[in-house]
């Protein structure tokens, strides 16, 4: 077992908003200076999912649970090979991790990866000032890293901002993987990595399918290089209006006819395919508490979220398409948040939320069920 001092020793560090507000606190993780957008999570558990989630890439996430790092950290849960949040906020992180799994502390894999973080602050604060104010650019300072205060807010307002970033191709494999059915295999799927998230092409391996992962950058020829049963698009980071190559991408695969499934990411670079518009979310959802409706069966579902864009699309009907008729098949019963599409006429859906559940609650696992049996319907 190795317990980690830094948490609770005594090297200063700040978190600076970019509306000037400034929280001190200690270092956590390592020490120097870093930027991104605070959002925040109200997960209780799945740190390491939350961390390792490259959609996260250039966010500084703000837990809303006091206390995090009981578990420590094992080799089993990332979601990716590398932590990709810009910076990590935690009020009270545990000093001594106890799980069977547990390889090394929380504290230790932040420093080893080089992730600046924070720690002993009121996050509850900082929450409700996001909340309040809305998502905004922030930095963490610590140790020599520390200067007068306005001199840090500078260099805070002088990072990039979240609108605008086209930031797939910084997180998403260079060169095409395959994993590999697991058991028999039934279909062949090309997964466009935007960002994508380990679970999710195991989900689809646990249902018989080869997935092949291709990069971002994949043309429409290399989708169809692969001879695939059905085509995937992944959660990613970034703003969706700037993902032009693969809204035109998927607009090929729309036009075939192929059975498409799209995650995060994928359901607003869906819903920019079929014409709608894309905008930024005050503060965005993110978790794995949050309430989303299936408006065809009315069927309520716990959901894993971490979205700061939304489609907007309307929610009174189908509306008409170059793609045919298109309803929203799922809303967040927290703010009427479109979470997915479904197309009537063409073998293609997609949700905002997590179907994957890693970390998170499985009610949802059905999605890639319903990718499945249209792959089924295709080959009938
Ligand atoms: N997890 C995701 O795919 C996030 C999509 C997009 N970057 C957003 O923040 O809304």
């Amino acid at each position: 077992m190795t317990t980690s001092t830094r948490g609770t020793g005594q090297i200063p560090a700040v978190l600076v908003l970019e509306d000037g507000r400034t929280f001190r606190g200690r270092a956590y993780g390592a020490v120097g200076a870093t930027f991104g957008e605070a959002v925040f999570s109200t997960g209780m558990t799945g740190y390491q999912e939350t961390l390792t989630d490259p959609s996260y890439h250039r966010q500084v996430v703000v837990m809303t649970a006091p206390h995090v790092g009981n578990t420590g950290v094992n080799d089993e849960d990332p979601e990716s090979g590398r932590i990709w949040v810009a910076g990590y906020v935690v009020r009270d992180p545990a000093r001594i991790p106890s799980n069977w799994r547990s390889r090394r502390t929380l504290d230790e894999e932040l420093e080893r990866q080089g992730v600046v973080g924070i720690c002993g602050i009121d996050t509850r604060a900082l929450t409700r000032h996001l909340r309040e104010r809305g998502a905004m650019r922030v930095g963490i300072f610590s140790g020599d890293a520390v200067t007068d205060e306005a001199a840090m807010l500078a260099r805070v307002q002088e990072a990039p901002e979240m609108k605008g970033a086209d930031l797939s191709a910084e997180v998403a494999t260079k060169e095409t993987y395959v994993v590999p059915a697991i058991g028999e295999k039934r279909f062949t799927v090309a997964a466009v990595d935007l960002g994508i998230k380990g679970m999710t092409p195991h989900r689809m391996a646990e249902r018989g399918i080869e997935v092949h992962v291709l990069p971002a950058t994949a043309t429409l020829d290399d989708v169809y290089a692969v001879n695939p049963d059905g085509v995937f698009f992944s959660n990613g980071p970034g703003d969706p209006a700037t993902a032009d190559h693969p809204v035109s991408v998927m607009r090929g695969v729309l036009e075939r006819g192929t059975p498409l499934f799209g995650i995060c990411f994928g359901n607003q670079i869906l819903g920019r395919a079929l014409g709608f518009g894309t905008y930024k979310l005050k503060y965005g959802h993110r978790g794995i508490n949050q309430p989303v409706q299936d408006r065809t069966t009315g069927k309520v579902e716990v959901t894993a979220h971490n979205h700061g864009f939304a489609v907007d699309a309307p929610l009174d009907g189908p509306a008409d398409t170059p793609y045919g008729r298109v309803e929203v098949s799922h809303v967040c019963l927290n703010d009427n948040v479109v979470e997915g599409l479904q197309l009537l006429d063409r073998p293609a859906f997609s949700v905002q939320y997590h179907p994957e559940a890693a970390a998170g609650p499985h009610d949802a696992a059905y999605l890639f069920d319903r990718f499945v049996s249209l792959m089924e319907g295709q080959r009938a």
